[in-house]
């Protein structure tokens, strides 16, 4: 008999089980709005030009080989994505005390970095928002931790539950990691102003709790670069530590690149030695190294001050145009006199926008309109434009009157 003929069929995940639901919609004119990937206004996605021109150039230096890169990666992209995250002023680097791995994308940089934690920390409790992106519970529980949960979203203000939150992260036991996502919330698109992000560092620092940042949209929500790594810059400028998991798949439109970065900020050099040396440990037996051409890329744009500048028009391109989108199904929801406010569809920011329909209205939309998104209600603002807009302002009347 088969060995595998005890396999289970896998429960359905938040984002995949839709996104497979739309493939197999026969309806010409379905609309995915689930998976957060950029679309231009052609609905098409994007390869920045500045990534092509990276790219022949690399074509065109002989140079370049195929050989492994480090368990840690490429050196100069380690570098220069500390920089990005850090600032260019960064004592940290400066003082030598911080570790950067180069990972696959943001999902290989959280799991190394939660592999490496339930090596070495001994509190083994991780606190994530709720809600939060649906694979953190599992990075985080696979690699052997305990996941719990704090508040982050109040459905009646449709706002950030700063209070609770607050109170959560405060009744965390000492030691315990706190999972931030340091702009562009996702699912909510609701982000901390700087003053609450200050209250937050204050009770994080005080707490003894280890910040480990999500930033897989810096320069994606405010468009940029700097002003999205403000709040992982407070933490760090106070000497603290943190981890911070780094992805280019959306702000270098580098998705299946899968490249990304595991900053870890130590209290000193003597430390960060240490802790560079067990990261490699982990690292080794999972992939061995990581890939070259993504890294390629990203330090090929980034060491170029003509292509750094090309990257931020490009990339305050993208966040301009879902900003535009936002305010254009606002409009539409308006024009329809939908009940309800919907002011928190412009007040978000970054790629989604939690719409506020409950499953059933999203299950609804998805068989009489075609519309899909998560069950939470999530959209992928960046999957819309002007001529799908009305479609989606048609259907969330239809769903919620
Ligand atoms: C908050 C957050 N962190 C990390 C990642 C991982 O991205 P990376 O590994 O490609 O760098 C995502 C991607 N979340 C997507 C965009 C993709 C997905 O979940 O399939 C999303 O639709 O939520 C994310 O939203």
């Amino acid at each position: 008999s088969s060995i595998l003929s005890n396999v289970l069929p896998a429960p359905e995940d938040h984002v995949l089980s839709v996104i497979f639901a739309c493939r197999d919609d026969p309806c010409p004119v379905k609309l995915n709005l689930s998976a957060g990937a950029y679309r231009t206004e052609e609905g098409k996605p994007l390869v920045l030009e500045v990534v092509r021109k990276a790219e022949q150039q690399l074509a065109n230096d002989l140079s370049c080989d195929k050989g492994y890169l480090p368990i840690d990666g490429l050196a100069d992209f380690n570098k220069l994505s500390a920089k990005l995250i850090l600032g260019d002023d960064s004592h940290a680097v400066e003082e030598n005390r911080v570790v950067t791995i180069q990972c696959l994308s943001g999902t290989g940089s959280l799991r190394v970095g939660a592999e490496f934690l339930a090596k070495h920390h001994q509190q083994r409790v991780v606190f994530v928002p709720n809600p939060t992106w649906g694979n953190h519970p599992f990075i985080f529980t696979l690699a052997g931790l305990y996941v719990e949960y704090f508040r982050y979203y109040d459905p009646q203000t449709r706002g950030l539950d700063f209070e609770g939150m607050l109170e959560d992260i405060g009744a965390a036991p000492s030691g315990a990691i706190v999972v931030l996502q340091s702009c562009a919330h996702n699912p909510t698109g609701i982000d901390p102003t700087l003053e609450q992000w200050e209250k937050i560092r204050q009770i994080v620092r005080s707490k003894g709790l280890l910040p480990f940042f999500d930033n897989a949209y810096q320069g994606f929500a405010s468009g940029n670069l700097d002003s999205d790594a403000q709040s992982v810059r407070m933490f760090v400028a106070d000497g603290g530590e943190c981890f911070i998991a780094q992805s280019f798949a959306k702000n270098m439109g580098l998705y299946g690149e899968r490249i990304g970065a595991l900053t870890i900020v130590c209290t000193s050099q003597d430390v960060a030695r240490k802790v560079h040396s067990q990261v490699l440990l982990v690292v080794r037996p999972m992939y061995l190294s990581p890939p070259m051409h993504g890294a390629s890329i990203v330090t090929t744009i980034l060491k170029n001050s003509d292509m750094y500048k090309d990257w931020t028009i490009e990339l305050k391109g993208m966040a301009d145009r879902i900003i535009s989108m936002r305010q254009q199904l606002y409009e539409a929801i308006q024009a329809r006199g939908t009940p309800g406010d919907w002011s928190h569809i412009i007040k978000q920011i970054g790629m989604f926008s939690f719409t506020g329909v409950n499953e059933k209205q999203v299950r609804w939309m998805a068989k009489e309109y075609h519309i899909y998104m998560t069950y939470d209600g999530r959209i992928s603002i960046a999957s819309l434009n002007s001529k799908t807009v009305p479609q989606l302002a048609d259907a969330i009347h239809a769903a919620v009157t």
